[in-house]
């Protein structure tokens, strides 16, 4: 049985991704059994930290063997939402949203982008990777649909917040914000802001901190 408590440490969440991608690798190469010290190893941690780490899926392991690495696998999966198609919208076709929609390896993390839109004109009705490209108009004008729940937002920081509006009023849940603005939007909407930038500036500090 899982945790009761749904919340989960989000460092618990930004460690399980690599422990399912190791995990994935060892199932290619034909692994049946894979012990937490091992994951610990790979992943230069505790091992105590993994298995308290693995207690919030309900995953459960073997005495000295460890995990069944096919199960492992499924439940974790499952527990990070992978397995499940989320459907999003993505506003802001440019250089960065455009390899967002190259990306096919985003649906295998459970992301679906049905639909883009910008403003540049050039660009309505194009396709990328099947995706096609509409007006941002057509998304004020278009009827709410509960299958999308997710906004992508890959334009210009100063239309970052406009656009976070817009979503909001079509009935967008979560926005997965990748511009260096800071968007407010209501409590009940979940939002992710994401940038390389900030681990540059870490990989940076490492660097220049070794000299
Ligand atoms: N998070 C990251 O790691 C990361 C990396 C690169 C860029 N960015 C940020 O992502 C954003 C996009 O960067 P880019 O390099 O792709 O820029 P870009 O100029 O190539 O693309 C921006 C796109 O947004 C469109 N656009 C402008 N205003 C719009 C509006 N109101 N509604 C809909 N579409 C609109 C433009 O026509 C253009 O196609 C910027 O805010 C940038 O700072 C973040």
């Amino acid at each position: 049985m899982a945790n009761d408590s749904k919340v989960v440490p989000v460092p618990v969440l930004r460690r399980m991704p690599a422990y399912l991608s190791f995990v994935k690798t060892l199932q290619k190469q034909g692994e049946k059994y894979v012990s937490s010290t091992r994951i610990a190893e790979y992943m230069e941690i505790d091992a105590t930290q993994v298995t308290k780490d693995l207690s919030h899926t309900g995953i459960s392991g073997k005495t000295r063997v460890g995990y069944e690495v096919d199960n492992f696998v499924e439940i974790l999966d499952d527990f990070l939402g992978f397995n499940k198609i989320n459907n999003a919208f993505l506003v802001g076709a440019g250089s960065l949203g455009c390899a967002l929609l190259q990306d096919k390896g985003l649906r295998n993390f459970g992301l679906n982008i049905q639909k883009a839109f910008d403003v540049d004109k050039s660009k309505i009705g194009t396709k990328i990777n099947d995706v096609e490209i509409f007006h941002v108009d057509q998304f004020r004008g278009m009827p709410g649909e509960c299958n999308v729940a997710i906004g992508i937002i890959t334009v210009p920081a100063e239309c970052a917040q406009n656009v976070a509006d817009l979503m909001v009023a079509w009935g967008i849940k979560a926005i997965w914000n990748f511009t260096p603005a800071r968007i407010k939007v209501p409590a009940h909407i979940a939002v992710q802001n994401t940038t390389i930038y900030t681990n540059l500036a870490i990989l940076f500090n490492k660097l220049h901190g070794q000299e």
